[in-house]
């Protein structure tokens, strides 16, 4: 679904007089239909900036990343905005660490907007959202209210729901679990294996070592230090 080949990221700081940083050189990277591709490595590795990178909110220096949109394999590095968003709307979901929401838009609409945004009807995508807040344990007294004065937990749920109301060929999400307790993590690792069942490529990122170990089919080393040959294993990390 996913075929990332020679991909570099070296970040330019121009207010730091253009000092350079290095991040990730040369990654190739294949993420499969129904499989969840695990990114692991320390902290600083550029995880997050590789998973932005298959979302094109980041920009490669060099290298190319494509994926599989409307049955054919299509170029994100250099893609047209029209073109990204299309595959933003259709085949690549992103859960981001952190909920950025328009003020004063209910948890529900915002939970429902990507089905919205899909033609779907308000009365289906608010079932749909209903029936994800209740799973992830969301309050129904809080559905009508804006989540931006949730806590850090509530703002991630309603995050993975508006994630996870969609079913995406391709599903990102970075550390979708940071902020959970056991109880609603053990939710996030049902919805993953969903997901995969149904055919979803999920890519993430996830500290808790249980939850990793719960959802991985391959785990992917990102490694600042590491050499080109050695950069991808497909190990199989036993369920
Ligand atoms: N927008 C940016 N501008 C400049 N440097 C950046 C930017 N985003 C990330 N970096 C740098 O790239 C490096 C990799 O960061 P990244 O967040 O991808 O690491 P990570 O592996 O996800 O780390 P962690 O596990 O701590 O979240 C870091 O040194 C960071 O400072």
């Amino acid at each position: 679904m996913i075929e990332v080949q020679g991909l570099t990221k070296v970040f330019t700081l121009h207010n730091q007089g253009g000092i350079k940083l290095p991040v990730f050189d040369g990654i190739d990277f294949v993420a499969k239909q129904g499989e969840c591709t695990v990114l692991f490595g320390e902290s600083g590795s550029g995880k997050s900036t590789l998973l932005r990178s298959l979302y094109a909110n980041y920009l490669p220096t060099s290298g190319s990343i494509a994926v599989r949109h409307r049955g054919e394999m299509t170029a994100i590095t250099g893609a047209a905005s029209q073109t990204l968003l299309e595959i933003r709307r259709e085949t690549i979901g992103y859960v981001s660490q952190f909920l950025r929401v328009i003020p004063r838009v209910a948890t529900l609409d915002v939970v429902a907007q990507p089905l919205r945004e899909r033609g779907v009807n308000v009365a289906t995508a608010h079932t749909k959202a209903a029936e994800l807040l209740e799973q992830l344990h969301i309050p129904e007294r809080l559905w009508s209210l804006p989540p931006g004065t949730f806590s850090g937990g509530e703002q991630q749920r309603v995050n993975i729901a508006r994630g996870f109301i969609v079913d995406y060929p391709v599903l990102l999400l970075d550390e979708p679990t940071a902020s959970l307790d056991q109880r609603n993590a053990a939710v996030v690792v049902d919805l993953i294996r969903q997901a995969r069942n149904r055919g979803t490529a999920v890519v993430g990122i996830f500290h808790d070592a249980e939850v990793r170990d719960a959802v991985a089919d391959q785990i992917f080393h990102v490694n600042s230090d590491r050499q080109a040959d050695s950069l991808f294993t497909d190990e199989r990390v036993p369920a």
